[in-house]
């Protein structure tokens, strides 16, 4: 527990967190602290839409997203991007009718803009098999991983692996087991990973730049589920950090 692998801007080391701890802290947060993951999934939407911001290239930006905490992130940063005039668009692993849960609540306000919403893995107007351009966000999975990607998820995590341009993945690669980072099958190899709140103890494993996105969960709750915290953001709302 906190195996010390990271290091952030000003040399200080930053705790890596597996991803059952990880959920413990969400419990937490959500349950004694009354900090909703609403909340939570707002920050890592706007910490992932500026990381993107940053790394901007030429051309669209393509969403990748499935039905869970970290696809509610990723339509959280595609509103903060199409509100700048980016052209932004969504790819789901499903139809949109059977996202449910928090990240049902952020697809509501897509829909109601004239950001383009396609449904990958056949049968919908979204060509898996044509290459992406562009920077590519996977917002597929995170530290909800389980087995290696299946159906729709792993055509659209093959499609990020083969795109040309940037590729920025939310939390943890689609396909990469945050604990260990070990992929079980295919996954994502991005150029940049914006990580949420803690550095996952997986992403030592693997290549990518490493961005810490704050979700503003007070020290309490670290406290409270044993895990030893020294605020790493200093006056930022996200820090660069190396792998120790
Ligand atoms: N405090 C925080 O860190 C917060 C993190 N957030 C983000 O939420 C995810 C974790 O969310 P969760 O809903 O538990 O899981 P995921 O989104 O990672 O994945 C669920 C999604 O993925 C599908 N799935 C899982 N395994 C497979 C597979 N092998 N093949 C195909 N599909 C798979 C599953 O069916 C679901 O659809 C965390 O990483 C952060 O990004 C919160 O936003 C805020 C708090
Ligand atoms: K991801």
């Amino acid at each position: 527990m906190d195996e010390m692998l990271f290091v952030g801007p000003t040399g200080r080391r930053v705790p890596a967190v597996t991803a059952e701890e990880m959920r413990a802290v969400d419990r937490v947060a959500v349950e004694e602290v009354g900090l909703d993951l609403p909340r939570m999934m707002e920050h890592a939407g706007r910490g992932l839409a500026e990381a993107v911001l940053d790394r901007r290239e030429n051309g669209p930006v393509t969403i990748l997203a499935s039905n869970g905490g970290n696809g509610g992130g990723g339509l959280a940063c595609a509103r903060h991007l199409a509100n700048r005039d980016l052209p932004v668009r969504i790819v789901l692993d499903r139809d949109p009718a059977d996202i449910d849960g928090v990240t049902a609540e952020q697809l509501r306000i897509l829909k109601a803009t004239d950001v383009p919403i396609e449904t990958g893995g056949g049968g919908s107007s979204f060509d898996v098999d044509a290459p992406l351009d562009g920077v590519v966000v996977d917002a597929l999975i995170g530290y909800g991983l389980s087995g290696a990607p299946r159906g729709p998820v792993a055509e659209l995590v093959d499609a990020a692996s083969d795109a040309a341009g940037t590729v920025v993945s939310l939390d943890v690669p689609s396909g990469v087991d945050a604990t260990t980072g070990e992929a079980p099958g295919a996954a994502v190899d991005p150029d940049l990973i914006a990580t949420l709140a803690l550095p996952k103890t997986g992403l030592a494993a693997v290549s990518g730049d490493l961005l810490l996105v704050d979700l503003s969960i007070p020290a309490t709750v670290y406290d409270r589920v044993g895990v030893e915290y020294e605020a790493p953001f200093g006056d930022e709302f996200a820090v660069p950090l190396s792998r120790a």
